[in-house]
């Protein structure tokens, strides 16, 4: 076991999120001894984590977030290297050693080859969080780079943490129960990392309130599950199983190969992770004998790996047993750190990228990794796309070969595959058509190979399920969006859109609202204009810098009220408490997109709207996208006649009223824009001329280019209107803003109306307005009647 002592807990600090940190090891010499000579008769063997460090006194703030926190350190330690085996050992006086650990094994080349990688981790952890591996995927398929973007933002999370407070847990006898509180707290480090979703949030509550018996459980026991996870479940105070988990858990305890299918926010990750949970319960002793992780689940991007590996830590946050622990292996920490967390995990979670590159640089993982008992494939459609497919099917070949692994080998198809020991699970909330029918046994039978390189077909086939035919569940057969969602569209002329996008928000006063678009310019853009209207508007998109986008997504989870504007990075598998409205200001590109864009509010069970913004030219377009996704909901109507969303009856003049107010927040937000892009075109042009040699003179570039007219030359010259503007005429505008912020909207309904008080859009975004006069904002919804 390569443990890691570079960094370590400090297990001191009750506050998790604020003792994510790094720490260093004072090395005095790499190649010798060099302070042996210093008493050399009182020093002895150590190992690193038996040691007494020391806190590094760092400021608290969040910039440090990313690391720094709780650095501790320590000196007169010897690093001793064997001239001849190259094994690397410590030596410190006994005076160092922390009291309460256990006595130190004298593996020395253990410790030694920790402390390689440990340097090597420090490396590899600052190295800007760029995985070369799920970056090269993302080039191979540009449209979809921003997920895996997004997940990088979220790949801070200092896993080895956790992985030492596993390894401290585990180690050998002298396991502790120091050890076993420090692996639980760091596990927490890791949950609070993402911020609290709904699992952490409950789980936190579970854990916090020691004397809080729960709920009643009593309708999970027709799952016969055991007592540990019953008491879980309660403790996360869940009721009764959604469809799905009713549905799939028997099948995958009876030990069924399962594609299951349900709508977003339906509990998908529990319907696979309580019957892997049982397993690890059932088996543990086994499976710790056994060296090998019971089971690996696949995430087609970082974020929604850590939110998995999230979810399933709070399921196991209840005190009655001792966890499983769980290794996120995605991009943006060392190889050599995830191959350490592999060597002890009973769960892994992680994106394909990183799982290759952990499983092709060698090390004996895909030994154990052939061992798991469970393969689970969440987001299926997506992970099994083109684009994404490539290092799944790789995994999935190397998994399935009797023979030696080497990277530079062809996959070559006719080497004997192993006998499939293990259960396949494959999830989502959308499935290819074809497919699907397919697998409900419905459609065409046959054989042949489609297309390779789109067909989900062709890499289901290739997940060598261990029965002939999987069990296919759809719980919702009839609906792959949540119940508790209702849609709508407002038509709008094109040039108008953000104008409505306001009064869409202004009609929703202090709902916490995701706003999707189809650009990262258009992110830019709204951001700052919802701002200046005195709107708590975040962008996210894949642009933005790694701490700028944690820092978004945090600030939306925590605070009420708030807007997100993102692009397609935040369609999947944000799980966000308390979503109540989506925007979808560009429209989605294909139908599972607006499934999923939809799919962040209404979760589990609860209500949400969605609300498309549309030009007249989009209209039909939209209704075609909306009835495919609703095909199965109106089966008797034709496609000509079925119309499942509703225009929105949004009142026009109160529209016109928000006007001037709209039209300035956009003229100040293009100027802001306008000038930021004059600066880094004029530091783009003077380097490129500095480079060439010559002078470089901004009119004389403007007066050359201004007599070449040609395509998008009008918005050109707005552009150049608004980097004109004086900060004198910005003043004014931002003046004359303010004023019209703070004056009263009035209704339009009467006179009498108004002057009797009516309703301000203000009291409206306090949350005290009456929404009654904004019309028929109550008939969005599902009605199929126009
Ligand atoms: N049995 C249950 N009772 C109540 N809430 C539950 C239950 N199971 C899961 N949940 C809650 O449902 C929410 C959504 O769960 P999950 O993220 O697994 O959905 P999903 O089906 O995977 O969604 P998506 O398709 O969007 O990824 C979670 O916040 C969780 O707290």
């Amino acid at each position: 076991m390569a443990e890691s002592t570079a960094k370590r807990p400090n297990p001191s600090k009750s506050n998790n999120n604020k003792s994510r940190k790094r720490q260093r090891v004072e090395k005095s010499s790499q190649t010798g001894r060099s302070n042996a000579s210093k008493e050399p008769a009182k020093r002895q063997k150590v190992r690193l984590n038996e040691l007494a460090w020391k806190d590094v006194d760092m400021p608290d703030r969040l910039d440090d977030f990313e690391g720094f926190y709780g650095l501790e350190e320590i000196d007169d330690v010897d690093v001793v290297r064997d001239e001849t085996t190259g094994v690397i050992s410590f030596e410190s006086s006994e005076s160092k050693l922390a009291k309460d650990v256990p006595e130190p094994t004298g593996d020395a080349e253990e410790v030694g080859q920790d402390e390689d990688d440990g340097d090597d981790d420090e490396a590899g952890s600052w190295g800007g969080f760029s995985d070369a591996e799920e970056n090269g995927h993302d080039t191979d398929n540009a449209g979809e780079v921003v997920d895996n973007e997004l997940s990088e933002a979220i790949d801070s999370v200092p896993q080895a943490k956790a992985k030492e407070g596993k390894k401290d847990a585990d180690g050998a006898k002298g396991k502790t129960k120091k050890n076993k509180k420090e692996q639980k707290k760091l596990q927490e480090a890791e949950l609070a990392t993402n911020g609290p979703s709904a699992f952490e949030i409950l789980a936190e509550q579970a854990d916090d309130d020691e004397e809080d018996e729960g709920v009643d459980v009593s309708a999970w026991e027709e799952l016969d599950l055991s007592t540990e996870t019953l008491g879980a479940l309660s403790k996360l105070k869940f009721t009764r199983p959604t469809a799905i988990q009713s549905s799939a858990i028997p099948e995958i305890l009876a030990g069924h190969d399962v594609i299951g299918k349900a709508s977003t926010g339906s509990g998908k990750t529990l319907a696979f992770g309580i019957p892997i949970l049982e397993s690890y319960l059932a088996s543990r002793d086994e499976v710790k004998k056994n060296k090998a992780p019971l089971a690996m689940i696949i995430s087609p991007t970082r974020e929604l790996a850590h939110q998995i590996s999230a979810h399933l830590t709070a399921l196991c946050t209840g005190k009655t047993f001792d966890a499983p622990y769980i290794a996120t292996i995605t991009g943006g920490l060392s190889v050599q750190k995830q191959r350490r967390q592999l060597e002890t995990a009973d769960i892994i979670v992680g994106t394909p990228g990183r799982l290759w590159e952990v499983i092709s640089s060698g090390h004996g993982v895909l030994d154990s990794f052939k061992k798991i008992k469970f393969l689970v494939v969440d987001e299926a459609d997506r992970l099994l796309s083109q684009g994404h497919y490539k290092e799944l099917g790789e995994i999935i070949n190397v998994l399935e070969k009797d023979d030696d692994f080497d990277p530079e080998d062809e996959v070559d198809d006719s080497k004997p595959v192993i006998e499939v020991n293990r259960q396949t699970l494959v999830f989502s909330a959308t499935f290819h058509k074809g497919l699907q029918q397919k697998l409900a046994g419905k459609g065409p039978k046959g054989g042949e190979l489609m297309n390779k390189q789109e067909s989900m077909e062709y890499l289901l086939k290739k997940l060598h399920f261990r029965e002939e035919k999987p069990k296919f569940i759809d719980a919702n057969p009839t609906a792959q969006m949540a119940s508790g969602l209702k849609e709508g569209l407002v038509e709008c002329a094109g040039t108008e859109k953000d104008l409505f996008l306001y009064s869409v928000l202004m009609f929703h006063p202090k709902k916490r609202a995701l706003i999707f678009t189809n650009s990262i310019a258009a992110v830019r853009r709204l951001t700052p204009f919802l701002q200046n209207l005195d709107l708590p508007a975040l962008a996210l998109h894949s642009g933005m810098l790694q701490k700028a986008r944690l820092r978004s997504v945090e600030r939306f989870k925590s605070r009420a009220g708030s807007i997100l504007v993102a692009t397609d990075v935040a369609a999947r598998g944000l799980d966000i408490p308390g979503v109540e409205l989506i925007v979808h200001y560009h429209l989605p590109r294909a139908a599972d997109t607006y499934v999923h864009r939809s799919g962040r509010t209404a979760r589990a069970e609860a209500s949400g709207s969605s609300i498309l913004i549309c030009a007249p030219e989009e209209v039909a377009g939209v209704r075609r996208l909306v009835a495919k996704v609703h095909a199965k909901t109106q089966p008797s109507k034709s496609k000509k006649t079925a119309f499942f969303i509703r225009t929105l009856d949004i009142d026009r003049r109160i529209v016109s009223r928000l006007k001037p107010r709209a039209t300035l927040a956009k003229k100040l937000a293009d100027a802001v824009i306008a000038k930021e892009k004059k600066h880094s075109e004029n530091d783009w042009m003077r380097a490129a001329a500095e480079d060439l040699g010559v002078e470089y003179d901004s009119e004389t570039f403007e007066a050359e280019a201004k007599g070449k007219r040609g395509r998008g030359a009008g918005r050109k010259k707005k552009e150049k209107e608004a980097q004109g503007m004086t900060k004198a005429e910005m003043q004014g505008l931002r003046a004359e803003l303010k004023s019209l912020l703070a004056q009263r909207i009035n209704t339009g309904v009467s006179e009498r109306y108004l002057t009797s008080g009516g309703i301000d859009v203000e009291k409206l975004l306090q949350g005290s307005g009456n929404l009654g006069f904004l019309g028929d904002i109550g008939g969005l919804g599902m009605d199929d009647e126009e």
